[in-house]
């Protein structure tokens, strides 16, 4: 038996549409896998009710029929599904990170992130990476077709998550097909905002590098209270706020001193607009990790 934790991430950051992602310190996915001559899959924990077991429609599963490594997979959910907060990602990268090394494969990152990958494609329908990329590698993370990398960063995170479903698949269908050039252009803006921002631990720049105009105001109408959210965190003291991966989980950027203000006037927030919601205090955090064997 080998087991893995896999963190919570958010995609996006506004800025960063299917390219930016970034490790939090929690909540997390445990998997546990073992040699079996044919995939089986058992889910406990957050939302466990609401994810099949069937390899064939599980992330994890999928993950398994990729590497051609079959095995009987444990999942101790703690980041529950459809939240935003990269769920069926954490599944996947934990599960490729443990079949790696069960089965001594010896997978580059970037290898591991692409098998990952196409476990989301199962759920969402397409294999976007920005969730899986950082769940397996950490910190703060830029995706490409050619490629993906991986940059430490420390700056404080809350990530608040509101009693509600929105399924990443129906959020794509939100998406619109084009963009004015000059929204493409303050996208750039943005996204080169927020990248040197991690790269010089600054929360003012990352706050005002999330800042996004196609994808996210279409995502903010399927969120009870966003705009309400948004103006009491800014009011607290965050640098920047956005929906977080396709929602309906919120992230806030803030100074270090603001972060416990911001994370309660979310909460406050969502519950004045009639949503229970729970606030995540994080940094950018640690990719998956083995626990043991
Ligand atoms: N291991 C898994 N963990 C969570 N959700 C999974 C898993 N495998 C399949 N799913 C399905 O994926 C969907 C949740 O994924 P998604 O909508 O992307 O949520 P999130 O935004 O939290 O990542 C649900 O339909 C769920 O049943
Ligand atoms: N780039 C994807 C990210 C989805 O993140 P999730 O945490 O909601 O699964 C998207 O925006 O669709």
């Amino acid at each position: 038996m080998l087991t893995v934790r896999a963190p919570a991430t958010s995609a996006n950051l506004g800025s960063g549409f299917d390219v930016f992602g970034v490790a939090l310190d929690r909540p997390a996915d445990v998997v546990s896998v073992e040699r079996a001559d044919e995939t089986t899959i058992e889910v406990s924990g957050a939302g466990a009710q609401y994810i099949p077991e069937d390899p064939r429609k599980n992330t994890a599963g999928v993950v398994a029929r990729e590497l051609d490594a079959p095995a009987h997979i444990r999942i101790d959910k703690g980041v529950r599904p459809s939240s935003g907060l990269g769920s069926s990602a954490a599944s996947a990268a934990a599960t490729a990170v443990a079949l790696d090394a069960l089965y001594e494969r010896n997978l580059t990152g970037d290898e591991l992130v692409r098998v990952a990958a196409e476990g989301e494609a199962a759920v969402s329908g397409e294999a976007h990476a920005d969730n899986v990329a950082p769940s397996i590698l950490g910190g703060f993370t830029v995706v490409r077709d050619d490629g993906v990398f991986s940059v430490d960063a420390d700056v404080p995170l809350v990530a608040c998550l509101p009693d509600i479903a929105v399924s990443t698949r129906d959020a794509r269908g939100v998406v619109p097909e084009s963009a004015a050039m000059d929204d493409v252009v303050h996208t750039v803006g943005s996204a080169a905002t927020l990248t040197a921002g991690m790269q010089r631990d600054d929360p003012a720049l990352v706050g005002r590098g999330m800042d996004e105009r196609v994808v996210t105001p279409a995502r903010a109408k399927l969120i009870d209270g966003y705009d309400d959210v948004c103006a009491a965190a800014t009011d607290a003291g965050a640098t920047g706020v956005t929906v977080s991966g396709a929602g309906p989980a919120i992230i806030a950027a803030c100074y270090p001193a603001r972060q416990r203000a911001v994370a309660a006037a979310m909460v406050e927030a969502f519950e004045d607009a009639g949503v229970d919601a729970r606030a995540y205090r994080s940094t950018v955090g640690s990719g998956a990790e083995i626990l043991g064997e």
